[in-house]
């Protein structure tokens, strides 16, 4: 295995060799999930241009951008103003997800597509054109690939069984970062046709992150990033949150025609603990523009994600069962509404003392996963506590 940095590098090309080869690849895939939850992938196969794609939307002037906004009833669409742990990211951002209904010919408002993180918002094909078929293409390459890389990191009849689910019925998205120089007025960033944004015209405060330090919720994450800027880090193995010296932070150089593969938060739950879902965080760079692309690869809604049996032999089960649409619904709520502290798995563990696993129940009996998500409809049973049952009429 070569080592780009610290962080492993794995190629792809294995899968096409032997016995051994492929014996040797899943060692590898499954080694780097275990230690880091970070790797780079060679020979991914990906050949689609989404870094012009996405100078060319981010370019648009805001107005454009702003007709597009996600809100609280749609997960979907461009934002600027991201909380993540509370702190405004250093970003803009467009999230595009796999269609409700499976097909990308339906026009993106067509009712059939509603569902939970709600609908498409596109540029129109006069205002980006060609924008929409690259998407489309890059977005069908990446599901292919994380289907790929899950049945080298998932070996058995149980997980195989989620995986063909997965193929019919998930709901992956596509996020497109820019990140924008911290300090739009030193010199050699005078790019002003990339300024149109509400980061143009001040210095970012001291301590701004293009990203806080964050673990990605779903099963794998598939990112593109750019070779020039080297922002992105990983915090090495423990698992705590508290991260603050800088020698905990580890920069994940992208390696030139790589992708870079991180575990998530479901792979941990899936694995019984076994691969990470590791803690990561973007640095501002002052004078750079930067963009990446991270493809997050998500189970359907209803989808109970718990240990697979076959991990389970060597530890004992470590979570209960998690519904993904649960989990998900409560990360994007927080994002815009307090609903006290941010859902993480430990919430799952089984001699975890939260309330979590009770207001899943609550939730499932009630929610309807095609229709976007309310958080004022859901409110009283997300809220911090739980209300005393006496209490309720
Ligand atoms: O921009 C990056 O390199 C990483 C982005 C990321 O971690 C995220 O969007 O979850
Ligand atoms: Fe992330």
């Amino acid at each position: 295995m070569s080592h780009g940095g610290d962080i492993p590098v794995i190629d792809l090309a294995l899968s096409e060799g032997g016995a051994e080869d492929q014996a040797e690849l899943r060692r590898q895939v499954c080694e780097a999930c275990s230690t880091w939850g970070f790797f780079q992938l060679l020979n991914h196969g990906i050949e689609v241009d989404l870094m012009s794609a996405m100078s060319d939307f981010f370019a648009l002037s805001h107005e454009t951008k702003k007709d597009l906004k996600r809100n609280a009833r749609c997960a979907r669409g461009y934002f600027d103003d991201e909380l993540t742990k509370r702190r405004r990211d250093w970003k803009e951002a467009l999230d595009v997800g796999y269609p409700g209904s499976g097909q990308w010919s339906l026009p993106d408002a067509d009712h059939s597509n509603g569902c939970l993180d709600g609908l498409n918002q596109l540029p129109a094909e006069e205002d980006c054109p060609g924008f929409r078929d690259t998407i489309v293409c890059y977005f069908e390459a990446c599901s292919k690939l994380s289907d790929k890389l899950a049945r080298l990191m998932f070996d058995d009849a149980e997980a195989d069984q989620l995986l063909e689910r997965m193929r019919h019925r998930h709901t992956s998205y596509l996020r497109m970062n820019y990140y924008p120089p911290a300090n739009p007025g030193v010199d050699g960033n005078a790019d002003s046709s990339l300024h149109n944004n509400t980061f143009s015209k001040t210095p970012a405060k001291e301590g701004t992150l293009g990203i806080s330090p964050h673990r990605d919720a779903g099963l794998i994450t598939i990112l593109l990033q750019d070779e020039n800027t080297h922002s992105l880090q990983v915090a090495r193995y423990e698992d705590s949150d508290n991260v603050g010296d800088s020698k905990d932070w580890v920069t994940v150089h992208p390696v030139p025609g790589s992708l870079t593969i991180n575990t998530g938060d479901m792979a941990a739950i899936l694995s019984n603990g076994l691969f990470r879902a590791p803690l990561h965080r973007v640095l501002t760079d002052s004078r750079r523009t930067r963009y990446s692309a991270p493809f997050f690869y998500n189970p359907g809604y209803n989808e109970l994600i718990a240990p697979l049996t076959s991990c389970c032999q060597r530890h004992a089960r470590r979570y209960q069962a998690c519904c993904w649409g649960y989990f998900r619904a409560l990360r994007f709520a927080g994002d815009l509404t307090d609903l006290g502290v941010e859902i993480q798995t430990s919430h799952f563990k089984v001699d975890s003392e939260s309330d979590h696993p009770a207001k899943q129940k609550r939730f499932l009996e009630v929610v309807n996963f095609d229709e976007p998500f309310d958080v004022e409809k859901y409110r009283s049973i997300l809220e911090d506590k739980m209300p005393d049952d006496n209490a309720r009429s």
